[in-house]
């Protein structure tokens, strides 16, 4: 079985009748939507606030009642979202599908955080996978060149050969950092740049992960 399929599932068993959750975005998150949509037409009766435009579009396809955020007037119980990589303090890298703004207000608005990832995405340290940083499309130059003296190399993100725009209207710019030994204090820094709406570091977010193998089987590690 595909590890990201594993985990995806798995965590759908997290999830209860009468649940109001987030879906994040991603193939992995993906497979959560999948089962989840089984379990709706079962019975189970849950509503769900997507992350992206893309999850709003599965999650419609499968059949998942869908709320809108103006009613949402309080936390929701549960978010479950991939993830790019995985530290063992269980902090995050997030943003490689180019979600990370959303996500990350979701996931803050969320009792629970669960993260599905497959085994190859924990590693030692952070920052092997470039960082995505949604930046406003106005002066991005500017703000590449601000995020480059924070000693990383920036990229901005092209798709079919123009800036990739998020579902916020802004473009990501990927920064190569190699290793991000404090994601705590590099948010905090990444924060006072002006140009900058959101960093895909999720720090002291995670409550638990699934971790998918391609055998199939799953593990669970407690997180914040
Ligand atoms: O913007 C995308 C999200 O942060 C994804 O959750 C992340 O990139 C992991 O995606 P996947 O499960 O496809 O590896």
């Amino acid at each position: 079985m595909d590890a990201k399929k594993a985990a995806g599932e798995k965590a759908a068993e997290y999830i209860s009748d009468g649940m109001r959750i987030g879906l994040g975005t991603g193939s992995t998150v993906y497979w959560t939507i999948v089962r989840l949509g089984e379990l709706v037409k079962e019975g189970l009766r849950i509503e769900a606030v997507p992350t992206s435009v893309q999850t709003e579009k599965l999650a419609r396809e499968a059949g998942i009642p869908l709320l809108p955020l103006d009613r949402l007037q309080a936390p929701l119980d549960l978010t479950v979202d991939g993830a790019d990589e995985v530290s063992p303090k269980y902090e995050l890298i997030k943003g490689g599908g180019g979600a990370l703004l959303r996500e990350k207000m979701i996931a803050s608005f969320s009792d629970r955080f669960i993260v599905v990832v497959d085994h190859s995405k924990c590693v030692p340290v952070l920052g092997q996978f470039p960082l995505p940083v949604e930046v406003v499309p106005f002066g991005w130059e500017m703000t590449s060149k601000q995020l480059g003296q924070m000693g990383c190399e920036p990229i901005l993100r092209i798709r079919d050969g123009a800036p990739f725009v998020t579902d916020n209207g802004n473009y990501v710019i990927d920064c190569r950092f190699g290793s991000i030994p404090n994601p705590g204090e590099l948010t905090v820094e990444l924060n006072k740049l002006p140009g900058i709406v959101e960093n895909g570091l999720f720090v002291n977010m995670a409550d638990l992960i699934v971790v998918g193998y391609p055998d199939g089987t799953t593990r669970t590690k407690s997180g914040s």
